[in-house]
C-alpha cells in the first residue's frame, strides 16, 4: 500500500484521480442553463460507468439523488472543497531547469489549490533570474525559507541522480507532501507523501496501445 493509498481509506486512489475530471466536467457546464445533473449524464459525457461515478460521487458527501440528479452548483463546492481547491497550498520547485520553469511558469496550477512560490537551484546562471515573476534562489536557502512560510509542499526536478539529496533537504525542511517528476525512487520517512510523476510509465502504455493497434493493422 501506498502513502497514497493510506491517506485516502475512504475513497480509493483511482477514484481520487477521477475527481477532477468530474469537477473539470461540471465547471465547463451553462450554470444559467443546467441548475442540476445526475450521475448518468455524468458518466455518458464522460464515457465512465455509472455505477463508478454514483460511488465516487457518494464518497464526497454531496446532497442530492444520483437518478434526479445532484444540484450543480453545490456539486462543484463539494468536490472544490474535497480537493482542497478552496484554499491554495504553497510550494517550492528545485530545479529550474527545462520541465521546472515550465512547471512555475503555468498558470493553471492555482485553479488545482497550487502556487509555487519560489524556485530553487544550484547553477549559478540560474540563481538569481526570475521565471514569471517567481524567483529563484539558491538551494542553501531552502529549509530557513520553507520553515519561516510554512510551506507544505516540495516539487522535485533535479536529474534523478540528485533527487534523494534534494528530498533530504525537503525532509529537513519540513515540507509533508513531494511531487517528483525525478525517474527516481525515494526514501522518505513515513510521515511524508511522495507522488511520482512517471512519465515513461505513462508512456510505455500508449507504446503498448499502438504496438497492439499496428499489428491488428
Ligand atoms: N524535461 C522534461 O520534459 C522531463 C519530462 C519528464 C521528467 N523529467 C525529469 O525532470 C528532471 C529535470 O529534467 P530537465 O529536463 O528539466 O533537466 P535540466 O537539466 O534542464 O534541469 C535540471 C535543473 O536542476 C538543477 N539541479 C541539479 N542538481 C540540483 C540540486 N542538487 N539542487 C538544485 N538544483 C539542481 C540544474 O542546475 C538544472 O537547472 C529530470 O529528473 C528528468 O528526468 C523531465
Amino acid at each position: 500500500m501506498t502513502e497514497l493509498d493510506k491517506t485516502y481509506t475512504a475513497i480509493s486512489v483511482q477514484a481520487l484521480k477521477r475527481l477532477p475530471l468530474y469537477l473539470n466536467y461540471l465547471k465547463s457546464l451553462d450554470r444559467e442553463k443546467t441548475k442540476i445533473i445526475s450521475s448518468p449524464a455524468i458518466a455518458k459525457a464522460l464515457g465512465l460507468n455509472e455505477v463508478q461515478v454514483r460511488k465516487d460521487l457518494a464518497a464526497i458527501k454531496s446532497g442530492g439523488r444520483p437518478r434526479t440528479g445532484y444540484l450543480l452548483e453545490k456539486l462543484i463546492g463539494d468536490l472544490d472543497t474535497y480537493l482542497g481547491y478552496s484554499n491554495v497550498n504553497e510550494a517550492v520547485l528545485v530545479g529550474a531547469g527545462h520541465l521546472g520553469r515550465a512547471l512555475i511558469s503555468y498558470q493553471g496550477f492555482e485553479t488545482y489549490g497550487l502556487n509555487i512560490v519560489v524556485g530553487f537551484d544550484v547553477d549559478e546562471t540560474v540563481v538569481g533570474t526570475e521565471i514569471c515573476g517567481k524567483k529563484v534562489l539558491p538551494l542553501e536557502k531552502l529549509v530557513s525559507l520553507c520553515h519561516r512560510m510554512h510551506v507544505n509542499i516540495g516539487i522535485i526536478a533535479v536529474p534523478a541522480e540528485n533527487a534523494q539529496e534534494v528530498c533530504d533537504l525537503m525532509v529537513e525542511a519540513g515540507i509533508l507532501a513531494i511531487w517528483n517528476f525525478a525517474p527516481a525512487q525515494l526514501t522518505v520517512p513515513a510521515h511524508i507523501l511522495v507522488q511520482n510523476e512517471n512519465m515513461a510509465s505513462s508512456l510505455a502504455l500508449l507504446s503498448k496501445h499502438l504496438k497492439k493497434k499496428m499489428s491488428k493493422a
